[in-house]
């Protein structure tokens, strides 16, 4: 954002979830940007009441709504962390609205990912499927460590969350998989293993293998493991807050300000 600029206000969606309601305080707590909504669904229990006060905090004086063009017409950016059915309703909307769209909603089918691309020809979007420094900097990591070894060296990641979670692998996993990808100078999709049960067979050569572990309360945790005969590097990654989600996003929005349209993310905003 340039100096002098008005400070952008802000709408979070999803403003009842977990990240819901912790961007409400990051953003309410932020000398950078102003809270001027809180979306949730419709017939949710919350409409009407303050935002502050709902989300366990002091009182903010912003009525929560359930009506997102209401909403987003009063907003320089949207932060939605919500399901892939509602993010994709909510770029066309804030894409109209001309606010940047930060995205970190995580599960999305190709044909969600091409209705997101479709808005991002008229506004600014920023979709992650982490958006913590430490990951992102992991995923740099990953790609440079599968751009000096060959396939040798087996590409495997594990990553665990808490017992909510709904979508699997996780966008991390995916992302991280996709910067080893990179790295080796193929295609994730090619060479993607998706989970392994019964008799498998041996392991393909240059795939890059995938393992999901849910349970209790776990925030994050990402492996990338590079294994090969005699020796193993495992990078990794453990988030336990999920602050460092927050503070990424309003990152993102802030750093949207002053971009053309256009589909960006998190190493486009921390300039990795
Ligand atoms: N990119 C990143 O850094 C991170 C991404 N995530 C991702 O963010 C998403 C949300 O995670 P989390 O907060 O834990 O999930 P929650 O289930 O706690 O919250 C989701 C919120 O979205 C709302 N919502 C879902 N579908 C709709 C819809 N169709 N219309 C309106 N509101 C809707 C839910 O409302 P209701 O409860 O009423 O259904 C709820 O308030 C997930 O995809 C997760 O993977 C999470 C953390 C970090
Ligand atoms: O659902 C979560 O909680 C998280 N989702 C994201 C993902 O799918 O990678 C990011 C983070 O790990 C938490």
């Amino acid at each position: 954002m340039s100096e002098g600029a008005p400070i952008p206000g802000i709408v979070i969606t999803g403003a009842s979830g977990r990240m819901g309601q912790m961007l409400v305080k990051h953003v309410a707590a932020s000398p950078k940007a102003r809270l001027v909504g809180a979306l949730v669904r419709e017939g949710h229990p919350w409409i009407g009441q303050d935002a502050g006060t709902v989300t366990g905090g002091a009182a903010l004086g912003i009525a929560v709504t359930d009506d997102p063009l209401e909403a987003f017409a009063k907003a320089q950016a949207v932060i939605d962390f919500t399901s892939p059915a509602a993010s994709v309703e909510f770029a066309a909307l804030a894409a109209q609205a001309r606010a940047v769209h930060v995205i970190g909603t995580t599960g999305f089918a190709p044909v969600d990912l091409e209705r997101i691309r479709a808005a991002a020809r008229h506004a600014v979007i920023v979709r992650a499927g982490n958006m913590s420094l430490g990951v992102n900097l992991l995923a740099q990591l990953a790609r440079k460590v599968a751009a000096a070894l060959d396939d040798d060296w087996d590409i495997e990641i594990v990553e665990a969350h808490h017992r909510m979670k709904v979508d699997a692998p996780s966008g991390t996993a995916l992302m991280l998989g996709t910067a080893a990808a990179a790295g080796r100078g193929v295609e994730l999709e090619a060479h993607r293993a998706r989970g392994r049960e019964g008799v498998t067979g041996p392991r393909r050569r240059g795939d890059i293998g995938f393992a999901v572990v849910r349970g209790g309360d776990v925030v994050g945790e990402h492996d990338v493991i590079f294994a090969a005969d005699g020796e193993r590097i495992v990078l990794r990654h453990l988030a336990t807050d999920r602050a460092i989600f927050a503070r990424g996003a309003l990152r993102a929005a802030l750093w949207g300000q002053d971009r053309k349209p256009g589909e960006y993310d998190m190493i486009d905003v921390l300039g990795l």
